[in-house]
């Protein structure tokens, strides 16, 4: 078992032999492969990469799902009544995060497993804390790669919660087939102020703790959102967004998003919208790495260092346009020694 990572002796991974231990199932070779992942180590970059290419023709059967949400919203709640009901049908449940705080913070969000004891004691689910460490490109790098790891060690389900952060949604939106968007009972006032941008990447609006006395005006919201987003342009073409209720504490309404999910499945699999996007997803991929990678190498020149304080001074004091001034810097760039 101890034979892949041993301490911090580059030499002792075998890509190949995680692999195949991940294509078993193996859950230790899985955390492994993800740690390898993670990593920022160069030497572990060229070996995850290795793996990946290894596992690429296992990977991409679950459905991955996308779950954000306020903060009090009860992601949390939600996603282990969720993760418990689909394990209970006998399907396996990676839970995954894109936290783009982490790396300030030190890990907020699934860093604290408490959160979701008994999903993480169901040895139908795995939980993985968002990577933290590194801009938001490698977040969302190490959460794709991750992901896709998980596909090859056999999980049906990927969910990917996201805090509502920054640019947060639009990257887990961009790695996942569904979106749901987990909001309060009479929110009026959330509602008038809620981003429209971000109602309108959800391909549901969930109403979260619907029980008790709050049911009525669980209802009510419904309506609202409903009729609100009746006037949105449509997250995904040929699916119409509903809001639907549940109560992840009560665990009433949860089959009936799961039911929701399995028929938007079908209907995207069926117009091909589903594949469609996976492609565009994948050349999105790329292309965000391309501009991440472009980007640090840009910075990260020597020259560039020393000349652009200069070029900043100039542009500020107002001596120099500004697309003259980064036309410097590029033919600074562009020339090899
Ligand atoms: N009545 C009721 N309370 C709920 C429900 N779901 C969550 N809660 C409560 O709402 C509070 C916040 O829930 P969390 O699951 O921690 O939600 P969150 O604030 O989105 O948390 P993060 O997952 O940390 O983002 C907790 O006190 C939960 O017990 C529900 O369906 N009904």
């Amino acid at each position: 078992m101890g034979r892949f990572i041993k301490k911090s002796n580059h030499k002792d991974i075998d890509a190949m032999m995680l692999a195949e231990d991940i294509l078993q199932g193996s859950r230790i070779s899985l955390a492994r492969g993800i740690t390898l992942v993670e990593s920022n180590s160069e030497h572990h970059f060229h070996e995850a990469q290795k793996m990946l290419e290894k596992l690429l023709p296992e990977t991409g059967r679950a459905i991955r799902i996308g779950i954000t949400g306020v903060p009090g919203a009860g992601k949390s709640t939600f996603i282990e009544a969720f993760g418990s009901y689909l394990c209970s049908k006998g399907l396996k449940v990676a839970v995954l995060a894109v936290d783009p705080t982490s790396s300030l913070t030190g890990g907020s969000i699934l860093g604290d497993k408490t959160r979701m004891e008994r999903l993480a004691r169901n040895p139908k689910a795995f939980i993985r804390p968002s990577p933290s460490g590194g801009k938001l490109g490698g977040v969302h790098r190490k959460t794709r790669e991750t992901m896709l790891l998980c596909e090859a060690a056999g999980f049906d389900v990927i969910l990917v919660e996201t805090v509502g952060v920054g640019q947060s949604e639009v990257i887990v939106r961009d790695m996942v087939d569904f979106f749901m968007l987990l909001v309060l009972t009479g929110a009026g006032d959330e509602l008038q102020g809620m981003k429209k941008g971000i109602m309108e990447l959800a391909d549901a609006v969930i109403i979260n703790k619907a029980d008790g006395a709050n049911e009525i005006v669980a209802k009510k919201t419904r309506g609202e959102y409903n009729r609100i987003l009746h006037f949105l342009q449509p997250a995904t073409k040929g699916w119409e967004t509903k809001a639907l209720m549940c109560s992840s504490l009560k665990e009433t309404g949860i089959s009936e998003i799961w039911d929701m999910i399995l028929t938007f499945e079908r209907t995207t699999k069926d117009s091909g919208v589903f594949s469609d996007r996976r492609r565009l997803q994948m050349k999105e991929w790329i292309h965000s790495m391309i501009v991440d990678q472009l980007q640090m190498s840009f910075f990260h020149d020597t020259r560039i260092k020393s000349l652009l304080p200069k070029i900043e001074n100039e542009v500020i004091s107002g001596t120099r346009p500004v697309a003259a001034a980064v036309d410097e810097l590029f033919n600074v760039y562009y020339q090899r020694d």
